[in-house]
């Protein structure tokens, strides 16, 4: 039937009755122009999806419809003139949207004798990209104000963090955090373990119950497992006539830190395993386990796969343990966290004691020069001892204890307007204090020093250096 319809006029084709009747029965809008652009048809979907009338169209010349703008673009002179297939979005006058697709309908010779538009409703797929928008707006919205939140929530929390790798920490923690997973945080001594399983707890739903932590290392070896899993009424010779609950029933319903995992006798880790494989303890001399549900965090400052490597530490219990591994790295290797830690721990001074302090920026960047061995711990000492000795309310480079300016100065960098002098002076002052006690006469100090005698003289009654010295 098709075939033979192509052979008829374009005219007498949109006349067949059984053509006709195919057409009006498109779900899609059907338009066939002729190859002037000459309006031959429009059938009854076409009017459902626009809104525009036959009456309006049929007969019309395309450019005289498009003069009149009831619509902005026509496909059927674009495929007339390029003499191919094209597709565009058009917009019509009653507001309709619908996307147009024209095709061109050759004769044997090659010439166009006819095209037919398929124009299909897209206000469908128009809404649900629009909802999709929407929802991708709203996502990045809700997004956006989670990360606040969590920034917020961090900030009450007292975590300071700003550098990169205290982010990745961070954000692993609040990760893990709605789980209930065993989580082992490395790091060196006073990196901030112990504030970063605070924080899980904190961020977990166990927040309300107990938050219990356990120095592994203070506990004697011979306690180690009472002091963690209780003892039963009457278990043995001097305990407690009542019995008493171990540290993991005290966490019930929270969570337990066991600091310095790796100090846990050998023997004690074979029944840590065991509480972490069966969430149970059994409390010296029970009869009967007590069910735990708590949580189990663990810290060390060792490196626990080395003391897997040595024997010390149980090979089964590390990988129990190390489930989600949160390393936290020394200060030194994080110095854009030195100036946030500083004005939090000064903050905090300033409140409680209603001071005004304030340590200049010049003294900060002195800071960035020190290797912490100490970590945030030796920092946060630091400023209460600052913040202590210094009598006005700045802070300065002559409150510094020697290790920070002697260390932390690289003298051919100094960058403190006004205060060379003054870091001069108390370099000079350190070098003749530590090679007078070295020496032990003014005599062998001047000398191992290369100044004369009186000069060194002179330079101790300028310091007020102490004979003890
Ligand atoms: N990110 C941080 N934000 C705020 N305070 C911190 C942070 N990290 C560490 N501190 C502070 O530094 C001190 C040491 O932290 P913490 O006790 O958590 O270290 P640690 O790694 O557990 O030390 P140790 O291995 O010696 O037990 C604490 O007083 C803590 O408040």
């Amino acid at each position: 039937m098709a075939a033979s319809a192509l052979m008829e006029a374009p005219e007498d084709i949109v006349h067949n009755r059984l053509f006709m009747s195919i057409l009006e029965s498109s779900f899609d809008g059907i338009w066939i122009a002729d190859h002037k652009g000459d309006t031959l048809y429009v059938n009854t979907a076409y009017e459902r999806i626009t809104g525009l009338r036959r009456e309006q169209l049929v007969g019309r010349n395309m450019r005289d419809l498009l003069a009149e703008k009831l619509f902005e673009h026509s496909t059927v002179l674009v495929v007339l003139e390029k003499k191919i297939p094209a597709s565009i979005i058009h917009k019509y006058v009653t507001g309709r949207i619908a996307l147009a697709t024209g095709n061109p309908v050759f004769n044997e010779t090659g010439d166009i004798i006819m095209v037919v538009c398929n124009v299909r409703d897209i206000s469908e797929l128009i809404k649900l990209r629009n909802e999709v928008e929407t929802t991708k707006n709203l996502s990045n919205k809700y997004s956006h104000e989670l990360f606040q939140l969590r920034q917020q929530q961090m900030d009450n929390s007292g975590v300071v963090s700003t550098s990169k790798a205290m982010k990745r920490v961070i954000e692993l923690a609040l990760k893990t955090a709605p789980f209930d997973n065993t989580v082992l945080i490395q790091g060196d001594s006073g990196t901030g373990k112990e504030v970063m399983a605070k924080f899980i707890h904190q961020q977990s739903f166990r927040r309300e119950a107990p938050f219990i932590k356990v120095n592994c290392a203070a506990i004697p070896a011979t306690l180690v497992e009472s002091e963690l899993f209780g003892y039963a009424k009457g278990s043995f010779t001097g305990a407690n006539h009542q019995g008493k609950p171990g540290m993991f029933e005290l966490a019930q319903g929270g969570t337990i830190l066991l600091d310095e995992i790796g100090e846990v006798p050998l023997e004690v880790q074979a029944k840590l395993l065991r509480v972490l494989q069966e969430k149970e303890v059994f409390p010296i001399g029970a009869k009967e386990p007590v069910k735990l549900d708590v949580r189990i965090l663990a810290s060390t400052n060792r490196n626990l796969s080395d003391q897997v490597q040595k024997g010390k530490f149980r090979e089964d219990l590390f990988y129990r343990l190390n489930v989600i591994p949160i390393t936290i790295p020394p200060l030194k290797e994080r110095k854009e966290d030195i100036p946030g830690f500083v004005y939090y721990f000064l903050e905090k001074h300033n409140k409680r004691y209603k001071k005004q302090k304030t340590i200049p920026l010049e003294v900060v960047d002195i800071f960035s020069n020190y290797a912490w061995p100490g970590n945030v711990r030796e920092l946060e000492n630091l400023i209460e001892y600052l913040f202590i000795i210094s009598t006005g309310d700045e802070i300065g480079l002559e409150h510094l204890p020697p290790r920070l300016v002697t260390a932390g100065l690289n003298l051919d960098e100094v960058n403190a307007p006004g205060q060379l002098q003054l870091i001069v002076d108390y370099v000079e002052k350190q070098v003749i204090s530590s090679s007078l006690r070295n020496h032990g006469s003014i005599r062998k100090a001047a000398a191992a020093l290369g100044v004369n005698p009186s000069t060194l003289v002179r330079k101790i009654q300028k310091y007020r250096i102490k004979a003890d010295a």
